[in-house]
């Protein structure tokens, strides 16, 4: 392979894909975490502005940033809603992760490349992946660990509805890593699949 392999992650929310993207970079991996750029996006002062333009100033904090919270209820509640802030952020973002895998492919540090993106086949951002691994986990399992950051089952399940459906991200994924608390290691499951895809020995 002549060019840094890229690992696109999907799975449900709150299904581990954060945990097992940390367990790559262990494997030498450098990331990209769209969630994270997708927060910067809204700080950046143009689209701050668009979004105040789009959705009123009741999606402010008192200090005047975004209540995530808040935004989140209106558009996780309303498609067109959700699409009117895609419009605003999903280009900037697409261009952020289009900067930093640049920056990662030249770094030789960077063994490979993991981008954690739930809406990347929605998005097409899989385009630059060579594998995509679809992180398994049972709804109960998920709705405990989303309710320890205080999101109801509620909250999971509009999210979710927002996504393309679970049996679909993962038939269009190339592995799955199963992670139940009965699963084997994640590093485990990771360190037989590079070998199986030749990207370890
Ligand atoms: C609506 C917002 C403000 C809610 O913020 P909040 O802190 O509550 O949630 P957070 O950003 O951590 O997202 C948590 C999960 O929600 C889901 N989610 C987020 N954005 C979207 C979206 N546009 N479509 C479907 N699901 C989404 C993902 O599964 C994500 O992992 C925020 O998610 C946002 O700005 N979304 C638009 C940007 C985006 O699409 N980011 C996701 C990149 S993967
Ligand atoms: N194998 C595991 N053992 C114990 N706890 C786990 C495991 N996998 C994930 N968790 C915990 O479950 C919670 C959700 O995991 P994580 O944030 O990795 O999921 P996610 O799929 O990235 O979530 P989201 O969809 O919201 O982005 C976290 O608190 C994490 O520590």
């Amino acid at each position: 392979m002549n060019h840094k392999p890229v690992i696109g992650i999907v799975g449900g929310i709150g299904a581990g894909k954060s945990t097992v993207s940390q367990a790559l970079v262990k494997l030498g991996g450098c990331l990209i975490d769209a969630d994270q750029i997708g927060h910067a996006a809204l700080r950046d002062a143009e689209n701050l502005q668009k979004i105040i333009e789009a959705f009123g100033p009741k999606i402010l904090k008192e200090d005047g940033s975004v209540d995530r919270r808040k935004l989140g209820s209106i558009v996780f509640k309303d498609p067109l809603e959700r699409e009117k802030l895609e419009s605003i952020v999903i280009p900037w973002i697409s261009d952020e992760i289009r900067l930093r895998m640049k920056d990662f492919s030249a770094n030789p540090v960077c063994q490979m490349v993991i981008l954690d993106a739930a809406i990347m086949l929605e998005t097409g951002w899989n385009g630059v992946c060579d594998k995509i691994l679809f992180v398994e986990a049972s709804l109960s399992t998920r709705e405990k660990r989303v309710k320890a950051r205080g999101w109801s089952a509620e909250d999971l399940r509009d999210r979710e509805s927002s996504q393309l459906p679970l049996e679909v991200k993962k038939a269009r994924a190339d592995a799955v890593l199963a992670n139940d608390p009965d699963s084997p290691e994640i590093s485990t499951q990771l360190v037989s699949l590079l070998k199986n895809w030749g990207w370890r020995r």
